[in-house]
């Protein structure tokens, strides 16, 4: 199974990090200045969901999307384009990825940028906080409740804001618990790839007020991203879609323009 393969090869990243990286660096990390919040950004305007816009070239179900895209040009395409956050993926393998992207991107947009990746470590914290990300993913299901508590209060020490995202009502009690900042719901199975907007539907109402819930992944149209509009989440995750349209810029507008919730 990809995902299974992808985690092993992502431990073995892990333990070159743990010998690059050293206390030094994350006392570096300690001493950046604040990051953008996505928590303020999606919260911004009440009346519509923020589109967090994602530069992803390539995908384990779709193959190349979009493999030489320039990913700092296409980031200040979407925030001209009304997006409310980056979502940059970092993987290298599956998603054609780099973790350059990321401080190419933040360093050329106002907007929070968002760090995908597979994070099972503290020590990719620090890395993705020395990359220039504002906010991490975390996914639930990869994690057990005591490395999630860890990861998450390690990412707040290290000023870094977290996206914990969820797939099965199951998942809930446990992502709630760990107190992340922004609680996504991903419409894809991770095992299937299979995608249907109805599970934020269903999951939506079962998250109780005071924070922000993003619906992830399957918007493929702007009746698509109306309907996750009138499942009254803060924001919404799009990333093949607007990584296929020729102007990524017109594509968010089309997206962020006229929608109410
Ligand atoms: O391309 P889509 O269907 O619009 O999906 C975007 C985003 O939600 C998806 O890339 C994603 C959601 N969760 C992830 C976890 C890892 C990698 C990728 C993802």
């Amino acid at each position: 199974m990809y995902l299974d393969r992808l985690v092993e090869a992502k431990r073995e990243e892990i333990q070159g990090l743990k010998r690059d990286y050293g206390d030094g660096d994350r006392e570096r990390a300690l001493r950046l200045p604040p990051v953008k919040s996505l928590v303020s950004a999606l919260t911004s305007d009440p009346s519509r969901p923020g589109l967090i816009a994602e530069v992803k070239p390539a995908s384990p179900s779709k193959g190349d999307i979009r493999p030489d895209v320039n990913p700092a040009e296409t980031a200040r395409e979407y925030e001209a384009g009304g997006a409310s956050a980056v979502s940059v993926l970092t993987e290298r393998t599956l998603f054609k990825g780099k973790l350059a992207n990321l401080k190419q991107v933040q360093e050329r947009v106002g907007i929070p940028v968002l760090r995908k990746d597979f994070i099972l470590e503290p020590v990719q914290l620090v890395e993705s906080r020395l990359a220039g990300a504002d906010v991490v993913l975390l996914i639930a299901a990869l994690l057990n409740e005591k490395k999630l508590h860890s990861l998450v209060e390690e990412a707040h020490w290290l000023g870094l804001e977290v996206l914990l995202e969820v797939h099965e009502e199951s998942e809930l009690p446990r992502a709630l618990a760990a107190k992340p900042d922004v609680l996504g719901i991903n419409n894809r199975n991770l095992h299937t790839f299979v995608t249907d907007l109805a599970v934020t539907e269903r999951l939506r109402p079962r998250v109780p007020a005071g924070i922000p819930v993003i619906g992830e992944s399957g918007v493929l149209s702007r009746k698509d991203y109306k309907r996750l509009t009138r499942a009254k989440v803060d924001g919404i995750l799009v990333g093949e879609y607007l990584m296929r349209q020729s102007s990524p810029r017109k594509a968010a507008e089309s997206l962020t323009t006229g929608v109410r919730a």
